[in-house]
């Protein structure tokens, strides 16, 4: 663990689609930088203060916090929906792609439609997007239910759907907002196999809020941890192969974590 920062925080990624944890020599170009990134709403007290952090492209970060530590608001920097008070960043020019808590997929529309719609707003032709809508059902496991509307699918069903509109929108960067949070412990363990396998496949970026140290562990092969308001990046874990595939060594690693954000927690009691 380093607890020095805020530094700029870097590691080489991982090679995805050749095993989660095949560890890269060379560092990557940046898919993400974030240079003392203030957030302050109105004239309140800031919400984010001197975030500092690299994300490379392929890296799958997962981005831990106490509630109301500035998570949410942080990803909404990243993605454009809102702007810093303070510092820079670059993000891929292309710009990202976002899943929420709420798969806030259209009611009216089968799982197929809410898929080809992204689609369509790229200005993909009706047979590609037939084609592509297929390729992503398949890729999420769904296609026997493509033409299933929303209140025909499970809650993680749903996710799946909200997933593959996500990778519809074919942007490098996929930033995730607590995506499983309100799905139960099996379904979200299915989920999370699910999204190992897909970022594995396409090579995205992955940011990823979570308040559960355990998915953070499960998911990420890096773990940062912001302070309780103001936000700021404390801490970070690489999680390692043998995390991975060592329960015991994934367990002491999720308790240090575990302890480290009660600390912050505490301190801002
Ligand atoms: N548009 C806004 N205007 C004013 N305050 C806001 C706005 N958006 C967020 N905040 C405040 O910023 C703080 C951080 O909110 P944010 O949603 O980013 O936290 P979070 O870490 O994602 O929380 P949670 O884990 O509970 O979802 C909160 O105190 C929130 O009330």
């Amino acid at each position: 663990m380093s607890n020095s920062l805020p530094t700029t925080v870097e590691t080489a990624p991982e090679e995805p689609g050749r095993g989660r944890l095949a560890r890269q020599p060379a560092a990557r170009p940046a898919a993400v930088v974030l240079e003392n990134i203030g957030k302050r709403f109105d004239k309140g007290l800031p919400v984010l203060d001197d975030v500092n952090a690299v994300v490379r492209q392929g890296e799958f970060v997962a981005l831990l916090g106490a509630s109301g530590c500035g998570k949410s608001t942080l990803l909404n920097i990243i993605a454009g929906l809102d702007t810093p008070s303070a510092g820079a960043l670059e993000v891929p020019s292309d710009g990202a792609a976002f899943m929420f808590q709420d798969s806030a997929l259209f009611p009216w529309l089968s799982a197929r439609g809410n898929i080809e719609l992204a689609l369509k707003l790229r200005g993909m032709g009706r047979a590609e997007r037939h084609a592509r809508a297929s390729e992503l059902l398949d890729l999420v496991r769904l296609g026997h239910s493509a033409d299933k509307r929303p209140h025909e699918l499970s809650g993680g069903m749903r996710q799946r759907v909200a997933l593959a509109r996500s990778l519809a929108q074919d942007r490098p960067l996929l930033l995730m907002d607590e995506p499983f949070a309100a799905l139960d412990a099996i379904t979200r363990d299915l989920l999370h196999d699910e999204l190992e396998r897909i970022w594995a496949e396409t090579g995205r970026t992955i940011i990823f809020v979570t308040h559960n140290v355990r998915e953070a562990v499960r998911l990420g092969q890096r773990v940062l941890l912001l302070s309780s308001r103001p936000g700021r990046v404390v801490a970070q874990w690489d999680v390692s192969e043998e995390h991975r595939t060592n329960a015991g060594k994934a367990g002491e690693l999720t308790s240090e974590i575990t302890g480290k954000l009660r600390e912050e927690i505490r301190r801002h009691a």
